[in-house]
């Protein structure tokens, strides 16, 4: 018989006075494998989360642990029961314990049994020195790994994350990040964590699960969930996209930037061509005219600069198009800061390009 997951969640649904915030959630959590539920506010992930912690009731569906239910209409496990971890963005550490008490504040017999362990742990997250001293001695990125080794001391077979990294400044975040995944993955915890931001679900993610509106929408890889996303809202849900639209004409739409294959579409259906900033391509004008086509980027369009600015590691560039003063957006992994009013043309990646019904 294959092994069941880790962590199951069948068909959570759960309502509000009435108001239906989750609805036939479905996903599963194999050992050291990181599933992010990833949404915007309000979609229901936190729901989610704590039903499957324990601390929320479901309206329906099922919550079960290497196979074994522990929630459904019937019964329904207390936290404490489920060997799960919980780390939440408000981890508050007990004030009037030390770093090493906190750590072992879940371990039988506690700190005086498991000094070895602690101080393991707390070694692992570059606190080794920390083991006697109190949390107001410690910085809040410090607190935060001590409250990480805090959940995980009990090696939980799952753990759980609400926005666990979402307090701290953006360069401890990803420090803090990159450790608290190395020490998930080395104990092989099934992770099933809770962000709203498309970077932090790409860096920790084995398997990405876009909710909107109570439902999962798409779940897969992030690298997949990225390059096919599932409809126009799950492409704007990692970047900013530039969209041109079309109409369908014998399966194929024409735009200002060529032919596109729309196989399967009938006739007038209007349809959008999405593209992210950084699959467009700039080239020069030349004497007002653009590239030859290519077969990979199509035809040119031509577009004015309407403004350009410098990010840091690139630099992003409006333009607004001659053909219907749309305005498109491309960034260029470059200092290049083209003056306003400056004519040049685009041309867009097709294989980047997604097309949906309009
Ligand atoms: N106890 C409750 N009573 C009534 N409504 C609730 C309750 N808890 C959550 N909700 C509602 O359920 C919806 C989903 O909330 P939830 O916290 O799961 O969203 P979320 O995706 O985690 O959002 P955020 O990222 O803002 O935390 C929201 O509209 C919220 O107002």
């Amino acid at each position: 018989m294959p092994t069941p997951p880790r962590l199951e969640v069948q068909d959570l649904a759960r309502t509000f006075e009435g108001r239906e915030v989750v609805a036939g959630v479905s996903l599963t959590v194999a050992p050291g494998q990181v599933t992010c539920l990833l949404g915007p506010s309000g979609c229901g992930k936190s729901t989610t989360l704590r039903i499957v912690a324990g601390v929320d009731r479901q309206s329906g569906g099922r919550v079960l642990v290497d196979g074994t239910c522990v929630s459904d209409d019937a019964m329904h496990l207390p936290p404490e029961q489920r060997g799960i971890g919980l780390m939440f963005q408000d981890f508050a550490l007990f004030p009037h314990l030390s770093v090493g008490d906190n750590v072992a504040f879940g371990l039988d017999g506690g700190l005086r049994r498991h000094r070895e362990r602690v101080a393991e742990l707390l070694e692992r997250v570059d606190l080794g020195g920390f083991i006697d001293a109190f949390p107001h001695q410690l910085s809040g990125g410090e607190q935060q790994r001590v409250a990480l080794v805090r959940a995980l001391a009990p090696r939980p077979a799952i753990m759980l994350m609400d926005e666990p990294f979402s307090g701290l400044d953006n360069r401890l975040r990803d420090d803090i990040r990159d450790r608290t995944l190395a020490l998930l993955k080395e104990e092989n915890t099934a992770v099933l964590l809770v962000t709203h931001e498309p970077d932090e679900a790409m860096r920790m993610a084995d398997e990405i699960a876009l909710m909107r509106a109570g439902r999962i929408v798409q779940r897969g890889a992030p690298y997949h969930v990225y390059n096919n996303p599932k409809d126009r809202a799950a492409a704007a849900f990692f970047s900013d996209i530039n969209i041109v639209h079309g109409e369908v004409h014998g399966a194929l739409t024409d735009t200002p930037f060529g032919q596109f294959l729309t196989p399967g579409m009938k006739d007038g259906t209007r349809v959008e061509i999405v593209i992210r900033p950084q699959h467009l391509r700039i080239d020069f004008d030349r004497q007002g005219r653009g590239p030859n086509p290519t077969a990979s980027d199509g035809v040119a369009a031509r577009g004015v600069v309407e403004r350009a600015r410098f990010m840091g590691r690139e630099s992003l560039v409006e333009f607004r198009m001659d053909h219907d003063a749309t305005i498109l957006k491309a960034t260029v992994p470059a200092v290049f800061l083209p003056k306003p009013g400056t004519p040049l043309w685009l041309t867009l990646r097709r294989d980047r390009c997604f097309v949906f019904p309009a």
